[in-house]
């Protein structure tokens, strides 16, 4: 299967769970959620006139929203070719889950790495069953996409954008039919804001949950 690919870097994960372990990104094309405050605005439209060839989507800045096909060999040459080290992969996006991801999870498990999904959770979670699914939930959001209890379910990670108590009240009524037993919680504060992060602090102190804050932007690394 054939992925449309924004960038492939190498960094140290920023967020959740999995903060500060060093990871390879494939960031791939395509969002219809619609989040006002998205970090990645430049993945949203996958533009015939944007495509490129395999190569200017490796270690390149994709924040023009270029991109490129890749399947998952062709992929795993290239971390090859640039001597990438890491042996975690985060696939995410965009949306990743626009797209079936059981082919590329499952290559890359059977080179020898661990991988990992950040998804929006509004569409099908489609992975290998080893993959860590990290589920970032979008209520309400200008596209009008609903987060599916498919994804809940097969989540391992909720790591909730959050900045007021009402971002905390969508969470708690979307969460209340879940059973959350195997499930880590993280709130992440919206764009580094002051407020939500003391807000996200007292309320991951109040109920035993992660503090997620994208540590990358406070080291201004990709
Ligand atoms: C850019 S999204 C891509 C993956 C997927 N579309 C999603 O939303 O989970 C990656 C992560 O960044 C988070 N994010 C995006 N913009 C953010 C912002 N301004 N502040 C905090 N987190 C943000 C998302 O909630 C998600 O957890
Ligand atoms: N360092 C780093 N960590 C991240 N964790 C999630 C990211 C994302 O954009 O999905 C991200 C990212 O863009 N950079
Ligand atoms: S779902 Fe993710 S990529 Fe899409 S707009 Fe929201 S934060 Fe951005
Ligand atoms: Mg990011």
């Amino acid at each position: 299967m054939k992925y449309p690919v924004n960038e492939v870097f190498e960094t140290i994960q920023g967020e959740g769970v999995f903060t500060g372990v060093p990871a390879i990104f494939v960031r791939l094309q395509g969002c219809p959620v619609g989040c006002a405050w998205c970090d990645t605005k430049q993945t949203w439209e996958l533009l015939p006139a944007n495509k490129v060839s395999p190569e200017q989507v490796i270690r390149v800045d994709g924040s023009i929203g270029r991109w490129a096909e890749h399947t998952p060999q062709s992929l795993i040459a290239a971390f090859g070719a640039k001597g990438f080290t890491a042996r975690h992969l985060v696939i995410t996006g965009g949306e990743p889950c626009l797209y079936d991801l059981v082919d590329l999870t499952r290559a890359l498990h059977a080179a020898g790495y661990q991988t990992q999904i950040e998804t929006s959770g509004t569409f099908e979670v489609h992975c290998a069953d080893e993959t860590w699914v990290t589920v970032s939930p979008k209520i309400n959001m200008k596209g009008g996409y609903k987060v599916l209890t498919q994804a809940l379910e097969r989540a391992n990670e909720i790591k909730h954008p959050i900045a007021t108590e009402k971002h905390l009240d969508e969470l708690d009524a979307l969460l209340a039919p879940i059973d959350l037993s195997d499930k880590t919680i993280c709130l992440q504060p919206i764009s580094q804001k002051p407020r939500a992060t003391a807000l996200a602090m007292r309320v991951c102190i109040a109920r035993n949950w992660r503090l997620s804050i994208q540590t990358h932007k406070y080291l201004d690394i990709d």
